[in-house]
């Protein structure tokens, strides 16, 4: 807490500049936190006024709220001031806030021009990422010890400001990892286009989604791209019939298979499907395959001698493993092992999960992939870096780089064209 109480105190001097700090103090050790930070600043000089709500529980945070000494105004008396602390709640939140907490909150945060969470903005729900109260905002959000899942998961999120981790010197890192920028190699100066990745994109009913697999498949780095059961689309991509599927599935040379985009639901994507799953070939499964599988995806999967990787988003994510109020990283985390597959589950705050339980989380991804065919793109992009040796993860940063390159309300059609500076950028 000495620790956690002076890395506050630094940063919020950083930003205060001489101007009133308002700290709020709650009854835990985030507030402990907080009674030391005041303390701290008004030893160097700030003009700093402490409201309270609630008194001091554990030992620590008395001794901190001791070292204040100062008067306390309570929390629905305070007076905004141009810098705000917050420390009300952190980690240990387990209600919502009562009404009149949260409304004196937002209104001090708002009226604030710099606002200070310590830890964790309070009326937040740690491990799910749910609001539970909590103010919109904050300048800055101070980590203590390590990120937790409500730093990086939606909604809770877009409620930090700019997040700041501070280690404290302790080992406390979950276990979860951001995705993080991958270094990618050029193919070998040997290479030629089946060694560099062959991907193969099943297509069915919407044909249109497949060729945009197809195409996030190309431009991620495959050599030699298949497009099964449709014609047209871009040139270098390699059409077939699917009366070929049966040859493609036995072809060794073939790393990756991408199904479901456009699939359609009906009998022959059924049957599809089912040659596809039956197959030795790792798997990109998505849309129409999660769904026409529904909640015997989990055991179809499993059952299969290659690797998989699922992409859903929410929806098709209960369909398929069932819905559940635990946090997003728990269920996916669930979901890979129940199925031994690699689970890329998109959306606000994408969590990957593999079945030997590495766990990743891409945050920040630009909110405007949220339109139709940026899933098939990434399907296609998983497909490639998946046959050329890489990962599901490479793939998420990739594309939502591709997307920050693509600027505001791109269309999925253009979303590619951005992945060659996207991977320029990993090496
Ligand atoms: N655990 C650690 O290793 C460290 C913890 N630190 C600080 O300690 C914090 C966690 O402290 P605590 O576990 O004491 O938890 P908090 O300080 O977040 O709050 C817990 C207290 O608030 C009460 N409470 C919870 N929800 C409430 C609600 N909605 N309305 C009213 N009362 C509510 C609880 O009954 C409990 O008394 C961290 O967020 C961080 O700021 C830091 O000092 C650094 C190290
Ligand atoms: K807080």
């Amino acid at each position: 807490m000495e620790r956690a109480s002076t890395a506050v105190a630094h940063q919020t001097a950083r930003f205060a500049l001489g101007r009133p700090i308002l700290v709020l103090a709650g009854p835990g050790n985030n507030g402990g936190d907080a009674y030391g930070a005041a303390a701290l600043l008004r030893d160097w000089g700030h003009e700093v006024t402490v409201a309270a709500l609630g008194t001091p529980k554990s030992g620590a945070a008395a001794a901190m709220a001791q070292r204040w000494g100062g008067a306390t105004v309570a929390l629905s008396q305070a007076a905004s001031r141009p810098v705000v602390v917050d420390g009300l709640f952190g980690i240990g939140l387990d209600r919502d806030l009562d009404a009149d907490t949260a409304t004196a909150l937002c209104w001090l945060v708002a009226a604030a021009d710099v606002a200070l969470a310590i830890d964790l903005p309070s009326g937040l729900d740690t491990d799910s990422g749910a609001l539970r109260g909590a103010a919109d905002g904050y300048t800055l959000t101070l980590a203590l010890g390590a990120l937790k899942p409500a730093h990086v998961l939606h909604p809770a999120s877009t409620r930090c400001g700019t997040v700041l981790l501070d280690t404290l010197g302790l080992e406390a890192q979950g276990d979860w990892r951001s995705v993080a920028r991958p270094s990618l190699a050029a193919p070998a100066s040997d290479a030629h286009k089946y060694s560099r990745g062959m991907v193969a994109v099943i297509a069915g009913e919407m044909p249109g989604a497949a060729r945009l697999a197809a195409s996030g498949a190309l431009h991620g780095g495959a050599g030699y791209v298949v497009l099964c059961g449709a014609s047209g689309g871009a040139d270098a991509i390699v059409h077939r019939a699917h009366g070929d599927l049966d040859a493609l599935l036995e072809d060794q040379r073939v790393g990756a298979i991408v199904i479901g985009p456009g699939l359609g639901r009906d009998d022959a994507a059924r049957a599809r499907l089912d040659r596809v799953l039956a197959s030795d070939r790792a798997l990109v499964i998505d849309g129409d395959a999660l769904s026409l599988l529904g909640r015997d995806l989990p055991s179809a999967v499993a059952a299969r001698r290659a690797a998989s990787v699922l992409t859903p988003h929410a929806a098709e994510f209960d369909r398929c493993f069932g819905a559940s109020a635990a946090s997003k990283i728990e269920r996916t985390l669930s979901a890979a092992r129940q199925s031994r597959a690699t689970i890329v589950h998109k959306g606000a705050g994408t969590v990957i999960a593999t079945p030997d339980g590495k766990i990743l989380v891409a945050a920040d991804l630009t909110s405007w992939l949220s339109t139709a065919g940026t899933g098939d793109v990434l399907a296609g992009l998983i497909a490639a870096r998946i046959a050329t040796g890489g990962s599901a993860d490479e793939a998420v940063w990739l594309h939502g780089r591709a997307a920050s390159l693509a600027g505001p309300a791109f269309a999925a059609d253009t979303l590619a064209d951005h992945l060659s500076e996207a991977i320029a950028s990993c090496r």
